[in-house]
């Protein structure tokens, strides 16, 4: 089977978008991870296909599976990377906006210019149930044992569930345990992305994020998005905030409860490629 790709990345997050919008592809599990695979495969954090609008009002669907695999229902440096690639496809025009179907539902992207993108993601979720996260409601941080450690976090959905640790150090050696503990802890019953945050000032975080389905990450876009909801529920950070992230910033704008969240961030083509994977045929 051969399939074209082209590759991409988000601030060093990095996919292959495959065109589906005129055939249907069979992407099971087992060849998202040969061709997420970084010596044998392509190698990408997560494999991204535009198909056909599923809503009736989306210009298009995008779907986010991980490299292990599994599926997800939101991408934020993804779906600038999607925006971008429908520019460069002729479906889209600077400084146009679009609706985008996601599996979480629809967001609406912006083109900047060709490589940055402005994305209204919708409106936080902290409601525990909808992550899904086994907690009282009502709440703005909990306490859970990660790994025989105590760990207060704030938990929110940003179309996929993330947990948020406020730290003092991203070096900190015992992050290496902690993210993975934390991504798989019993109380998501869908796993986590965990992402842990350094206050800078009430404009500016530092974050790093262990991704459920992809590990440690250059950056996470859904991620910067709720690091900066959940401290900003939490009274620490102000409206407009800038994330560093290991491979890069984004700028996330909420102005609080009952309001939308943007993101803004970069959107860059790598290569265009193909692949021959003859061990599945044509
Ligand atoms: N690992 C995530 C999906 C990718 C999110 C991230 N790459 C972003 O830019 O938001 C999950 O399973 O929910």
């Amino acid at each position: 089977m051969t399939l074209r790709f082209s590759k991409m990345h988000g601030s060093g997050n990095d996919f292959a978008v495959i065109d589906s919008r005129d055939r249907a592809l069979a992407l099971d599990p087992a060849l998202i991870r040969a061709m997420a695979d970084r010596h044998t495969g392509i190698g990408f954090d997560q494999l991204l296909s535009v198909e056909p609008a599923r809503d009736g009002t989306s210009a298009f669907y995008y779907g986010i599976w991980n490299s292990d695999g599994s599926p997800s229902g939101q991408c934020g440096n993804g779906v600038r990377c999607v925006a971008a690639w429908l520019h460069r496809a002729g479906e889209l025009e600077l400084g146009a906006a679009a609706q985008v179907q996601s599996p979480s539902g629809p967001v609406t992207v912006r083109l900047v210019d060709a490589h940055c993108v402005t994305v209204d993601m919708g409106e936080p979720v902290f409601e525990p149930a909808r992550l899904p996260f086994d907690a009282p409601q009502g709440r703005d941080r909990y306490m859970l044992d990660v790994d025989g450690q105590p760990l207060e976090i704030g938990a929110v959905s940003m179309g996929n569930p993330h947990a948020v640790v406020a730290v003092g150090d991203l070096q900190a050696p015992a992050l290496e345990r902690l993210g993975p503990a934390l991504t798989r802890h019993a109380r998501f019953a869908e796993g986590v992305n965990a992402g842990f945050v350094h206050r800078l000032s009430a404009r500016h975080v530092r974050l790093r994020v262990h991704e459920r389905g992809a590990g440690w990450t250059q950056a996470c876009g859904t991620g910067a998005c709720a690091a900066m909801a959940v401290l900003r529920q939490q009274g620490e950070v102000e409206a407009c905030v800038q994330v560093d992230l290991p491979g890069g910033s984004l700028q996330i704008d909420w102005a609080g409860p009952g309001e939308r969240l943007w993101m803004t961030g970069p959107a860059a083509f790598v290569f265009e490629g193909e692949w021959l994977d003859q061990s599945r045929g044509d």
